[in-house]
């Protein structure tokens, strides 16, 4: 007979908590349960739509050959003793908007979504996707008091690929022979690194001319508008998804990657007191190192015209808030 009493840590799976069921959202529970990695809750503040979406899902699971549970609920007491918690809740861009003009729609879900989060699962480490990102990761921050290591933005795993699927285009090589590095805020200013991007350790400033490597580099920048122009009503959420349930994976197989997320920096690249993506040491116990590599005096440069915008924003933010440090 089977006993549910006698074997608490063998029965244990990791649960990952989505606040946000919608696009990005939902495409990430569809990864994380394909690819068996944790139980998936779909939180969302619309009546019955998360409790569908993981209908759908669990109708998928013999198919696609997965044993993870999907939980789609509206209340906050079911994301109880999630290792990991996702922030993807708030308004996409339209076209012709910029993702700052997200900050202030977007603040008080992020805030209530933070608040309400830690309150029912007080061990997790933090992800934030919903954008502004660097300044929303900021605002999880302040309304949970997490330590540094249990907090941070995805983007440049999302920035890093687009550039790597630019740079194998433009080479007709595979992507996976490619490696990219991109830092800084997840906006205009972000900072792709030629110098740190090669092709199975080939530097690409010897397999492509100086203007070319431009280009890309102008087409990383502006990598989610290309979509959200065409889509419209949305960005993208197919690659945001894979770049997410990536760090989810390094956390909760304790991978160590060195990846670039949106850490908060304490003295680090001469920033204090900011979220900004820097490439950091992914493991179980979430950052658990930041990297401070060396940069050029040009690059120094757009790292500070970048967290120069974030500062920008997060006073934007305390003010709408009305923050009390
Ligand atoms: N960091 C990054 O690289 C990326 C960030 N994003 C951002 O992620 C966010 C979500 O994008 P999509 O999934 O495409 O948008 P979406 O509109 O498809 O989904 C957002 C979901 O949040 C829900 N929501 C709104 N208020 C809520 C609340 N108070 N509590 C719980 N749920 C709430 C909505 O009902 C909706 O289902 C956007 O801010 C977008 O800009 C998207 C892609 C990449
Ligand atoms: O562009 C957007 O609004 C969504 C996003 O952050 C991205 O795809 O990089």
């Amino acid at each position: 007979m089977l006993s549910d009493s006698s074997s608490p840590i063998l029965c244990h799976s990791p649960r990952v908590s989505i606040i946000g069921a919608g696009r990005v959202g939902s495409t990430l529970a569809q990864r994380i349960v394909e690819k068996n990695l944790a139980d998936v809750v779909l939180l969302d503040i619309i009546p019955k739509m998360p409790q569908a979406i993981a209908l759908d899902l669990m109708e998928a699971r013999a198919l696609e050959n997965h044993t993870r549970r999907i939980i789609g609920t509206n209340d906050y007491a079911d994301i109880y003793g999630s290792e990991i918690v996702v922030i993807a809740a708030g308004f996409p861009r339209k076209a012709g908007m910029s993702r700052d003009d997200l900050l202030q729609k977007n603040a008080e879900i992020v805030r209530e979504a933070a608040t309400n989060a830690i309150t029912h699962s007080p061990q997790a480490i933090f992800i934030v996707v919903t954008n502004p990102l660097d300044v929303m990761t900021y605002l999880v921050w302040q309304a949970t008091s997490l330590s540094r290591d249990r907090i941070m933005g995805m983007a440049g795993v999302l920035d890093s690929a687009r550039f790597e699927t630019y740079i194998a285009m433009e080479l007709g090589v595979s992507p996976q022979d490619v490696s990219a590095m991109v830092l800084g805020s997840h906006g205009d200013s972000m900072l792709p690194l030629p110098r740190y991007s090669t092709v199975n350790g080939i530097p690409i400033t010897e397999l492509m001319n100086a203007e070319t490597i431009e280009r890309l580099v102008n087409r990383t920048r502006k990598g989610g508008t290309e979509i959200v122009d065409s889509i419209q009503t949305g960005g993208a959420f197919f690659a945001p998804a894979s770049a997410t349930c990536m760090m989810i994976e390094t956390i909760l197989r304790n991978h160590s990657r060195m990846l670039p997320v949106s850490a908060l920096l304490q003295g680090e690249y001469g920033l204090n007191d900011l979220f900004i993506g820097v490439p950091c040491r992914l493991g179980c116990g979430g950052i658990e190192k930041v990297i401070e590599l060396n940069l050029t005096d040009t690059e120094l440069d757009t790292l500070r015209i970048s967290a120069t915008s974030v500062r920008h924003n997060i006073d934007k933010v305390k003010d709408i808030l009305n923050f009390v440090q």
